[in-house]
């Protein structure tokens, strides 16, 4: 049979084949949106997107334009394919790429423009000792008066520069120093204290510049370490500690303290951050300025945290910051005296300061850990002893930050949740236990979620696959949270990467979508003690509620509306409704 030609096909078979307009497919088409619509009025984020004001909604659509072309001029395939052939390049670039090898790409996005100047609310899980950039860190450690540093083996080969503990903290001056070299050569003497300028300037691969990046690297993460998901869990969980290791001494020295609070809140603040609440993990080793001897309690660190807050809401780049609480958190490898030696210390500071501490946590890796069912005796002799000093100290746990599936560490989420937690940090695994997500809904929990923490302690490959759209799909409360972004590689103090990453990595939220997850950070923040009826009716009353919580987010939504101005009068010629530029391209 000889072939039909076009005009014949017109003819016998086009006309049969419906059009788009024809109203068999725009019924379709309709059930279709129906049906989308329906599943999304499920979502947790339904009811702010609602309320958007007009001014809202229209910066909403022009976030979303600019990250349509950002998505097809800056993430594209051709840029893919150009490194690809870079033989020096090992990059692969896609909207969800893994968070490392996207950073100094998305730093220049006129997104992360936006996403900077957003009111972001509160950070409300985030651990203290890794919040200040490292680089930060060291040059208010080289220059405080006194800073030595010492090893426990001398300094002088690959393997001890890469792993041995190091203890960074101010000694008065010794009568005759040893050497400053000394430290990197095998003439060392373990255990003793060089001063860290000193040591710094006598390092061998290049002087200070080069000590710099060196202990740069020894509390960083590498994007090579979070890269290589051929190690696992355990592997990066090893380097994660050695971060750790470095870092807890360094900052448990009144003026290093100081210091570092102002610059923490500075960051916070410039970052859209008004509020954090920080996961507090300290053994007894702060000493006050020109001591060696550690304090036999807390009080100083206390003491200094809230004169430091009183002077940074005193100047003027900290005018709208609202302030810091801690969660004190135990190390849940250690064994039952000290955790309870620590809950001890908790309750005891928490009399001294009771508008510094929030509640406790137990934190470390939770698959190499005791889980919440073992820690149980602790736990209900911690709540027995709250209520005899009239304290209150609620749970806000660490719960599913893991990969198992009716492990012992998935099973954490049930013990938070019986146990009252009001807030899980991580949840990651929760997404997997439907009746757990009913009884997150129905207490009102909130999921500090910490996507680029996850990607890089390899939980997940890249944010696409982050199940934190799968809880908000299903109507759960989250908050993002950057989690320890001086180790992990944001290398800020702000939350600016966790935003973006979101915001670009997933279709369904949208600048409407983060804004919902910055107003429940101000919703779930524990700004004051509460019994748990208090803390309930804050969360059910919202903005519309009185004290102060309502109070805090009425600003944050004067703040919201602003910011949603200003995207409008900046992009709007461009790409507002009568610009488009996004869907010219
Ligand atoms: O994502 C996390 N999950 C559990 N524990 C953590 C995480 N990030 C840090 N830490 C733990 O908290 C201590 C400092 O507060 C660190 O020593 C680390 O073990």
């Amino acid at each position: 049979m000889p072939p039909i030609s076009d005009q014949d096909w017109d003819e016998m078979v086009a006309q049969e084949i419906p059009k788009p307009s024809d109203p068999v497919i725009q019924q379709y088409l309709q059930s279709r949106q129906a049906l989308m619509d329906e599943e999304h009025k499920q979502r947790s984020d339904y009811s702010f997107r609602q309320s958007l004001s007009p001014i809202a909604k229209e910066a909403c659509a022009i976030v979303s334009r600019i990250r349509d072309e950002e998505q097809r001029t800056i993430w594209t395939a051709s840029l893919e394919e150009q490194l690809a052939q870079d033989p020096s390049s090992s990059r692969i670039v896609f909207p969800g790429m893994m968070f490392n090898l996207a950073k100094d790409l998305m730093e220049s996005t006129t997104l992360w423009k936006i996403i900077r100047k957003m009111p972001k609310g509160g950070l409300l899980h985030a651990h203290c000792d890794a919040m200040v950039p490292i680089a930060t860190l060291l040059a208010i450690a080289l220059t405080t008066p006194g800073m030595h540093l010492s090893s426990p083996v001398p300094l002088s080969t690959p393997s001890s520069l890469h792993a041995t503990p190091l203890s960074i903290r101010f000694r008065q001056p010794l009568p005759s120093p040893p050497p400053p070299g000394s430290i990197w050569t095998d003439a060392y003497q373990p255990e003793t204290y060089i001063p860290l300028t000193d040591a710094a300037d006598a390092f061998p691969g290049g002087g200070r510049d080069g000590f710099c990046k060196w202990l740069y690297s020894r509390c960083v993460l590498a994007p090579g370490d979070a890269v290589n998901q051929h190690h696992g869990q355990d592997a990066i969980w090893e380097a994660f500690g050695r971060c750790f290791q470095v870092l807890g001494e360094v900052i448990h020295y009144e003026p290093v303290w100081r210091a570092f609070l102002q610059k923490l809140m500075a960051l916070l603040a410039t970052d859209g951050v008004s509020w954090v609440e920080l996961r507090f993990t300290w053994p007894l080793n702060y000493c006050r300025e020109g001591r060696e001897e550690p304090e036999s309690d807390y009080n100083h660190m206390f003491t200094v945290i809230e004169e430091e807050v009183v002077k940074f809401k005193a100047t003027d780049e900290g005018a709208g910051f609202w302030g810091i609480r801690m969660i004190w958190a135990s190390f849940r490898q250690n064994p039952i005296r000290h955790i309870i030696n620590d809950m001890e210390n908790c309750i005891m500071t928490k009399l001294e300061w009771p508008h510094l501490i929030a509640g406790y946590d137990l934190v470390g890796p939770e698959d190499d850990g005791r889980a919440l069912t073992d820690l149980l005796p602790e736990l209900f002799w911690f709540r027995k002893q709250c209520a005899v000093e009239g304290v209150e100290l609620p749970f806000f746990f660490h719960a599913g930050e893991c990969l198992g599936d009716g492990d012992e560490v998935d099973n954490n989420l049930y013990d938070a949740l019986l146990l009252g937690t009001r807030r899980i940090g991580h949840g990651f695994s929760l997404y997997k236990h439907p009746r757990l997500i009913q009884a997150v809904r129905d207490k009102r929990v909130l999921i500090e979620s910490c996507p680029i923490s996850n990607e890089v302690l390899r939980l997940t490959g890249s944010i696409m696959q982050h199940p934190l759209p799968a809880l908000l799909a299903r109507g759960v409360a989250c908050s993002l949270c950057n989690d320890d972004p001086a180790i992990l590689g944001q290398d800020a103090a702000g939350m600016t990467h966790d935003f973006w990453q979101a915001l670009q990595g997933w279709e369904n939220l949208g600048l409407a979508g983060l804004g919902s997850l910055a107003e429940n950070s101000v919703r779930w923040a524990a700004f004051e003690d509460q019994d748990n009826e208090a803390w309930t009716r804050d969360i059910r009353a919202a903005s519309v509620g009185g004290g102060i919580k309502g109070e805090r987010l009425r600003q944050w939504s004067v703040e919201w509306e602003r910011f949603c101005l200003w995207i409008v009068t900046e992009y709007g010629e461009k790409y507002g409704e009568t610009g488009k530029a996004g869907d010219a391209l």
